[in-house]
């Protein structure tokens, strides 16, 4: 197998392709209980929910049972546990990040409580050819918000001022409802890619949900934020904000993202979550053999029992409620959350 861009390497593990879960981990050598296995630091998009932006760092994530973070930035909309934290994420994010986050802040700053994002469950996912249709439908605003900030240039090169059309369509975008998750789902997407070019395919090489979008109002959400993206993000990123980037994100996210969670309370606290693509490879058990538990931005993935050369290394996608509970509603949460039938030892076993 072509090993992908984003794959872990190492001496004690290999990644390989399965006959049923598509590519997985499996041990070169017998690995004691306890060994540190593999430590993701490759966080790429991640989302820290917007109720939670004052009490998780919005670098290293730390929380402090609930208590408001003493480095509060307003513009950005973010809070940090400590002045290097904020230097490290305004260096992370570079000028035009920080531009993009106070634009987005002040959007959503100057709206009311009834954007906040409201989940409708039980509507049904929508299939692939809804999801081109609905983007499909954007097209012709997304065009008319372009020339809006940028102009556009006649057949002899020289710019045509835009006009009242352009402008409205820019107007228009922006009164559309906002949702602020989405919005940040979607700049932190934009803007790993736009300062990390080369890094791009390691997104693309992760299992792949064709069906991302939980429901229509999810779809819709996304496709209102890249119209308010194009209309208020840095002239810079505009070239960045496309559809396909922003599809693809979510194709590659909905399958590989783990939550960021409390360390405490077997993680009862869900602050948002994060993608780690060489985390990305590591196939789910419900009776995992490694054990894995965040470090601030990294995971620490350890031997949870003795492991024979050959097994499969798993780690568990369920939160500490849900390991407890029985083999159908194992197999409906993961099916609902990571849209696959589990096929692990211990269902397997339970059978
Ligand atoms: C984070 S990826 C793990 C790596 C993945 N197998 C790959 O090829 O990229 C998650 C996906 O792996 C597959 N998978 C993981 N654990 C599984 C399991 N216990 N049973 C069946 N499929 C599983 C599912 O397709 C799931 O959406």
């Amino acid at each position: 197998m072509d090993l992908p861009m984003g794959v872990p390497t190492s001496d004690i593990f290999e990644v390989r392709e399965t006959p049923s879960a598509g590519r997985a981990v499996f041990s070169k050598c017998d690995i004691p209980a306890d060994t540190v296995v593999w430590r993701p630091t490759d966080l790429s998009l991640s989302v820290v929910l917007r109720e939670y932006r004052r009490e998780v760092c919005g670098q290293c994530f730390v929380y402090d049972y609930g208590n408001d973070l003493p480095v509060r930035n307003k513009e950005v909309g973010f809070a940090f546990c400590s002045e290097r934290c904020q230097a490290i994420f305004s260096d992370e994010q570079g000028p035009i990040g920080i531009e993009a986050w106070t634009a987005a802040e002040k959007l959503i700053k100057g709206r009311s409580k009834e954007d906040a994002d409201m989940v409708e469950l039980d509507q049904p996912r929508p299939k692939t050819e809804d999801i081109t249709s609905a983007w499909e439908g954007a097209a012709a605003q997304a065009a008319l918000i372009r020339i809006a900030r940028l102009g556009q240039r006649d057949d002899d090169g020289n710019v045509v001022q835009p006009t009242k059309q352009h402008k409205k369509a820019l107007q228009k975008a922006l009164l559309q409802k906002i949702s602020p998750d989405v919005m940040s789902f979607c700049l932190a997407g934009i803007l790993w890619k736009h300062n990390h070019p080369d890094e791009w395919q390691r997104i693309l090489d992760l299992a792949v949900d064709e069906t991302p979008y939980h429901s229509e109002d999810d779809l819709k959400a996304f496709i209102r934020t890249y119209l308010h993206l194009l209309a208020i993000a840095p002239l810079p990123l505009l070239d960045r904000i496309t559809v396909e980037t922003l599809y693809l994100w979510s194709t590659r996210d909905s399958h590989n993202s783990f939550g960021i969670r409390s360390l405490e309370d077997d993680g009862s606290e869900f602050f948002g979550y994060g993608c780690w693509p060489s985390a990305s490879y590591f196939n789910h058990s419900c009776s995992p053999n490694i054990e894995k538990k965040r470090v601030e931005r990294a995971w620490e993935f350890r031997a949870g029992r003795d492991i024979k050369a050959g097994d499969e290394l798993c780690i568990t996608y369920l939160s500490g409620e849900e390991r407890r509970l029985s083999r159908e509603n194992r197999m409906l949460t993961l099916k609902r959350n990571w849209g696959f039938d589990c096929r692990c030892e211990r269902c397997k076993e339970q059978q």
